[in-house]
């Protein structure tokens, strides 16, 4: 049982999850059959993967033609003809234990031992589901997120009997399509995101029941100060109230009065009109920014972190597993644990404690690990130790940004894809502690990309503007002015939205490559703001007059040809191009002389604001300078010799 073992998937159920899941699988290249009952459901199922195909292909969103992925979709209502030659079964059916027993018992009957079987379901614990076959350690959950074409993050959760080969394979088969997954080693109910999830939804609920806020302030705070994308009643409303009652009632969790309530009204959100806010005779959630404030989040955001102590303590997940999930399963705006350890966990720690005290209540009790963090010093970012480790003498943890540093090539990935990767105070910092603390004799050439296939970056964080203190924002320009100055040649590697800062860290870096479905723009202006990380400056320069103001006044996106033909970018080039192409400058640029170009670098960039006579100056310096190195020796030798020269940078 491994990935090279996996070629045909049957995926079982063609609801929402189940013909999402199918899209994503056939998308990802894989001979996938699609199951459900009836031949309608299976119709309709069919129906919107095409459509969804279809409108992925009219956005140039996928490298195949929609037929082409189609092509590789069977669809039947017979059980045992879709799973008798799968590798890998995904069960989406719904969430009824009985009848997720008759299928697994189905399924040991008509698949081969060796076959993978997995479920996507998010309430029932994978250990009972596999009890309905011999084989539970073939038996695993991988957990897809609604809507699973757009959603990149899935849960790979072990069953009590789930061997590490099956888990593995499973894993690595979410990676192979394109997916991020995450770990969830322990058969915990609601798994890592809905365990965060709980707190988010529940305890301002508990908190509008005792008096102590109103919806719109909750909302608004959470919202506008706290940078999530939703407020917790608009997201309740979103998602069905009743679906949070019952996840709770069947949790045996308490409920909040406000929850039942609403429950009993049949007030239930947007599907019914009404919820907490009123759909139909009301504008819906059109709470605020000027509603924050008066709302205690520190009460929700320390029982998420008491939760995600629980999950780190019980090695359910790594502080990065569980962070990873926030943000790509809930587009939390950074890490749970992250946000713990900037809070400080002797803080979160106390508002528990006093909250425990004063309520006696069991939601409130302090999870021993978090204890344990803090008896020991561990108290997060200012102490240098909390879920994280934040050690001065080596880079990172980062976690906004992945790196690589290969063959002298730093490869630098923003990674907030579920926020069009925008640049969060976290991001912008990360990408100067980097950029400044990289052993530059280690590095030829960087390049800088975003997660995802949406955006190289789509701007600052708004979500965290309304919340910012003047001076916060003008603090950004660091990152900016760091990764100009770095002393190696960096390349952006665009590809979809270069929007706002994300489009002035491009001008930032010295070349930029784009894919042709690529737009840029500096949009700030419909913010009522204007470029604040050099845009404004480095636009001109690099663009004229004309064409700078253009951008900067009418706030309007231009395409990537467009771009090229400006000169805002070196090349645009079709998708199925952009790795070469990029590889071709890396290459260049990676194997030639580091002094020669770190000299043009900083005589280009520093001439450019220097008069003609200054500029000349500098120019003839760097080359006299250069003369002196072995790099030169070394190059003309191998331009007398005929070969490809290799320089080291002496
Ligand atoms: C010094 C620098 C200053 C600045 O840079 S100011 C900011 C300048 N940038 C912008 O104004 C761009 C804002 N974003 C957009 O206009 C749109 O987005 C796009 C055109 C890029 C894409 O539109 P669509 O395809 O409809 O996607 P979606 O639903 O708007 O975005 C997906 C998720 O990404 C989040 N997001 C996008 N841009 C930002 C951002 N700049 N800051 C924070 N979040 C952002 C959204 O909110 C949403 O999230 P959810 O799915 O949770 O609703």
């Amino acid at each position: 049982m491994s990935l090279d073992s996996i070629d045909r998937v049957a995926v079982l159920g063609a609801g929402n999850m189940g013909h999402g899941i199918t899209e994503v699988t056939a998308m990802a290249g894989y001979d996938v059959t699609m199951r459900d009952i009836k031949d309608e459901f299976v119709e309709d199922g069919y129906d919107s993967i095409e459509w969804s195909l279809r409108k992925l292909e009219e956005k140039e969103l996928i490298e195949e033609s929609a037929d082409e992925i189609l092509s590789r979709i069977d669809t039947t209502t017979d059980l045992e003809e879709a799973v008798a030659e799968a590798d890998l079964v995904i069960e989406a059916a719904p969430e009824d234990l009985d009848l997720k027993h008759d299928i697994f018992s189905d399924l040991e009957e008509y698949t081969s031992g060796d076959t993978l079987l997995a479920t996507n379901t998010s309430s029932l614990p994978i250990t009972d589901i596999a009890e309905a076959v011999d084989t539970p350690e073939r038996v695993l959950g991988l957990h897809f997120f609604n809507p699973p074409v757009k959603m990149d993050l899935v849960e790979v959760i072990y069953g009590q009997d789930t061997s590490d080969e099956a888990a593995e394979a499973g894993y690595e088969w979410v990676e192979s399509i394109g997916k991020t997954p995450i770990y969830v080693r322990k058969d915990v109910r609601g798994f890592v995101v809905n365990t965060i999830v709980g707190p988010f939804g529940g305890e301002p609920a508990f908190m509008i029941s005792e008096g102590e806020a109103t919806i719109r302030e909750a909302d608004a705070t959470m919202v506008h100060e706290r940078g999530y994308p939703m407020g917790p009643f608009e997201l309740a409303d979103l998602t069905g109230i009743d679906v949070g009652y019952h996840v709770r009632k069947e949790g045996g969790s308490p409920i909040p009065p406000i929850t039942e309530e609403k429950v009993e009204a049949d007030e239930l959100g947007q599907k019914t009109g009404k919820g907490f806010y009123d759909y139909e005779d009301g504008d819906g959630a059109d709470y605020e920014p000027e509603e924050a404030g008066n709302f205690d989040w520190l009460r929700v955001e320390a029982r998420m972190v008491n939760r995600a102590a629980f999950l780190v303590g019980e090695d359910v997940a790594t502080p990065e597993e569980v962070d990873t999930g926030v943000q790509l399963g809930l587009g939390f705006p950074e890490g749970i644990c992250r946000r713990g350890d900037k809070i400080g966990l002797d803080t979160v720690l106390e508002k528990l404690e006093t909250l425990y005290e004063e309520t006696g209540s069991d939601r409130f009790e302090p999870h021993p690990y978090l204890e344990e963090l803090v008896a020991e010093g561990k108290t997060g970012e200012d102490a240098g130790e909390g879920f994280y480790s934040y050690d001065d003498d080596s880079l990172g943890p980062y976690h906004d940004l992945n790196y690589e540093l290969e063959d002298g090539v730093l490869s630098v990935e923003l990674d907030r894809p579920s926020r069009m990767n925008a640049l969060s105070e976290d991001l912008l910092g990360e990408i100067d502690d980097l950029f400044s603390s990289v052993d530059t004799d280690e590095v030829r050439c960087a390049t800088i990309e975003g997660a995802g296939d949406r955006a190289f970056c789509a701007g600052a964080d708004v979500s965290g503007f309304s919340d910012a203190s003047p001076t916060d924002l003008m603090d950004v320009t660091p990152a900016f002015e760091t990764v100009n100055d770095f002393e190696r040649p960096v390349v952006a590697k665009i590809d979809g939205f270069c929007l706002g800062g994300g489009l002035e860290l491009a001008l930032a870096c010295d070349l930029r490559v784009a894919t042709e479905r690529s737009s840029f723009g500096a949009p700030e202006i419909n913010l009522g703001l204007i470029p604040g990380g050099g845009g404004t400056q480095r636009l001109l320069r690099t663009l004229g007059e004309a064409r700078a103001k253009e951008l900067v006044f009418r706030g309007e996106h231009i395409d990537a040809d467009r771009a090229e033909e400006w000169g805002l970018i070196n090349r645009s080039v079709d998708l199925d191009e952009f790795d070469d192409t990029v590889e071709e400058f890396v290459s260049d640029l990676a194997g030639g002389p580091p002094i020669g170009l770190k000299i043009a670098k900083k005589v280009m960039n520093e001439g450019e604001d220097a008069s003609m006579e200054a500029a000349l100056a500098m120019e003839s310096q760097g080359f006299g300078l250069l003369t002196s190195t072995d790099d030169v020796i070394e190059g003309t030798a191998a331009f007398a010799e005929d070969r490809e020269p290799e320089f080291e940078g002496e």
